[in-house]
């Protein structure tokens, strides 16, 4: 079998995803498996027989799973971040939100708690990309921090991370410059309207809130965040894009200033900014 003939094979049988999406897939599946770049593929398969681990992950491809949980990592701002099934696969989207963070905090020593961090990709970028920050990261999800700590010491930053309920809990963190989280936000009833790599296999606990109750999140982080932040201190949400109107009136009416949607390079209104002053 040549490099191409099985591509293509793999391509029509990967057909839960169009097929540009599919042959990115199977070529990152083989570039992890290999070790080789796409150039050099052509001339293994002249010579050697696929690893039997291959053909494994291909089957979990196949049955839908995100490509990050079966290579055990995903990227994140430039770098790999280990990913389980206890954490959300980090987004396009979060990066931009970090990217703002970033351009709009240039100045030196800032502290900065992250709520809901996951795989503590937040926290850990901010940390290696500003200068001298003092960075937090919380969950309630214990496996999910042991995930954050893992990826930390891996990529040598310094973040402090807790196990804290932020619905009953209030973390003794005070005086931040910036306060950011991107909560569970999907209300249950969109779940027949998500892709079902995410709904079959990203933790629900970090997806979806109670239809009768939506923007608990935001409601609570907002409250919380007005003794969690010094005065003029930052907050920085990712929101669902269908409830970008109010979550900003949900901030003004809490007493915050510069209240901002802003938008992500799709278009969509994927995040807000406020100042607690
Ligand atoms: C949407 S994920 C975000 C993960 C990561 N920050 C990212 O952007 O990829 C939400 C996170 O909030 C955590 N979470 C859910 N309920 C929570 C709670 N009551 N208190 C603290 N964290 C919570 C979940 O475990 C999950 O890691």
């Amino acid at each position: 079998m040549t490099y191409s003939d099985l591509v293509n094979a793999w391509i029509q049988e990967l057909n839960i995803y169009p097929s540009s999406e599919a042959e990115t897939l199977v070529n990152w599946l083989l570039e992890h498996h290999l070790g080789l770049r796409r150039v050099d593929m052509v001339r293994f398969f002249e010579k050697d027989t696929l690893p039997s681990g291959l053909i494994h992950d291909f089957e979990r491809l196949k049955l839908g799973e995100p490509i990050q949980y079966i290579l055990g990592h995903g990227p994140f701002y430039g770098r790999e971040f280990e990913v389980t099934q206890e954490t959300l696969i980090p987004r396009n989207e979060t990066e931009e939100l970090v990217h703002l963070i970033i351009k709009e905090n240039p100045g030196i020593g800032n502290k900065i708690l992250d709520i809901g961090t996951g795989t503590g990709c937040i926290p850990i970028t901010l940390f290696l990309e500003m200068k001298e920050a003092k960075v937090y990261g919380l969950d309630v999800s214990e496996r999910a921090l042991e995930v954050a700590r893992r990826n930390a010491k891996k990529l040598h930053a310094v973040v402090n991370f807790l196990n804290c309920d932020i619905l009953s809990d209030h973390p003794a963190i005070s005086e931040l410059d910036v306060l950011v989280s991107n909560p569970p936000y999907v209300p249950q009833k969109d779940q027949s309207e998500m892709h079902r790599n995410v709904v079959d296999f990203e933790p629900h606990l970090a997806l979806f809130v109670p239809d009768e109750d939506p923007l608990i999140f935001y409601r609570v982080i907002g409250e919380k965040g007005k003794s969690l932040l010094k005065k003029g201190g930052r907050l920085y949400f990712e929101i669902y894009e269908k409830a970008a109107k109010e979550i900003k009136e949900l901030l003004e009416k809490q007493g915050y200033d510069r209240v901002t949607v802003h938008s992500d390079l799709n278009g969509k209104e994927r995040m807000i900014t406020a100042t607690w002053n």
